[in-house]
């Protein structure tokens, strides 16, 4: 009931333990609270929180328009609802090293278990589209070196997300991915790799965890877990995909609602309250009820 039994202390230091067994964890993109429940429902191993996906809950583009104050508010609103670890996606930081250091504390303290930060120019992009530009290596790891330093809770994973690949090529992302581990990156997420070799090679580089995006209708192909656990990879998102399908779905039931005057035809489709109401524990809610009610306070 209410929010999440685990706080997120625990939950950093589980997600930590997760990680350090070398099982590929499954992080589906959570689009609001309720979704992530369902991500914990289904046996998932965290929640991912998109910056495209709150971008386009707002109706902006993926370009760097929304705020600090903004996604740390609705991540942590995210995170509380589940027992799962959340990590978020912090695009550039929000501005210089110090504004890095100061998104760091505010995302640990909204609960997150930890965060990426890319070394894309402001105002970053969606690093699927063309016309990237990536900063100079000394930036990019002055950005990591303050998100290190600033985080007081040691098991906050900092993971740093390069873009570099689109830019410069394979070997430019492995020597990079290489100084970011060394100025303290804990994880890498290398973007918009072209296939799995490329994830490979990135493997055989460096020894901290690696994340994959599995976003559709970017620059990588689709691949399973199995062919993703099978070159080493330790973290997978699906950062959008959830939206997609339930905007998908949107979409074809106003159609139907259009064509047929009713949503009868897509109830097979539909969440059942019933299944809603197991979401959000509404039975525990009443049972709180009884025991308040039935409080006698002794004369
Ligand atoms: C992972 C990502 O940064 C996101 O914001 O979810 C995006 C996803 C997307 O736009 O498909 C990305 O830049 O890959
Ligand atoms: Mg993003």
């Amino acid at each position: 009931m209410l929010y999440a039994q685990k706080t997120p202390a625990d939950k950093r230091a589980d997600f930590r333990a997760a990680l350090a067994s070398g099982e590929l964890l499954r992080f589906p993109g959570a689009f609001n609270p309720l979704s992530a429940r369902l991500i914990e429902q289904k046996g998932f191993d965290g929640v991912y929180i998109s910056g495209a996906v709150l971008s386009a809950d707002l109706g902006l583009p993926d370009i760097g328009l929304t705020t600090l104050t903004e996604v740390a508010g609705r991540a942590k609103q995210i995170a509380r609802m589940t027992e799962l670890p959340a990590i978020v996606d912090a695009d550039t930081g929000f501005g210089e090293p110090m504004n890095v250091a100061r998104s760091v504390q505010e995302m640990e303290d909204a609960g997150l278990a930890g965060l990426h930060i890319e070394d894309q120019v402001n105002p970053k992009r969606c690093g699927h589209l063309d016309g990237k530009q990536v900063v100079d290596q000394g930036t990019a790891l002055q950005r990591i070196r303050a998100a290190v330093d600033a985080r007081r809770d040691p098991n906050f994973l900092i993971m740093a997300r390069t873009d570099i690949r689109a830019v410069d090529g394979l070997d430019a992302a492995i020597d990079r991915a290489k100084a970011l581990v060394d100025a303290g990156a804990d994880a890498i997420f290398p973007e918009a790799m072209a296939d799995l070799d490329e994830f490979a090679a990135v493997r055989g580089a460096v020894d901290v965890p690696l994340l994959a995006n599995m976003t559709e209708f970017g620059k990588s192909d689709l691949f399973t877990v199995q062919q993703l656990a099978d070159v080493g990879m330790n973290l997978v998102i699906w950062p959008v995909s959830l939206l997609r399908l339930a905007m998908g779905a949107a979409m074809r039931g106003l159609d139907e609602l259009t064509d047929a005057g009713s949503f009868t035809g897509k109830l097979g489709e539909m969440q059942h309250r019933s299944e809603l109401y197991e979401l959000i524990d509404y039975e525990g809610y009443n049972h709180f009820d009884t025991s308040i009610f039935n409080f006698t306070v002794a004369r």
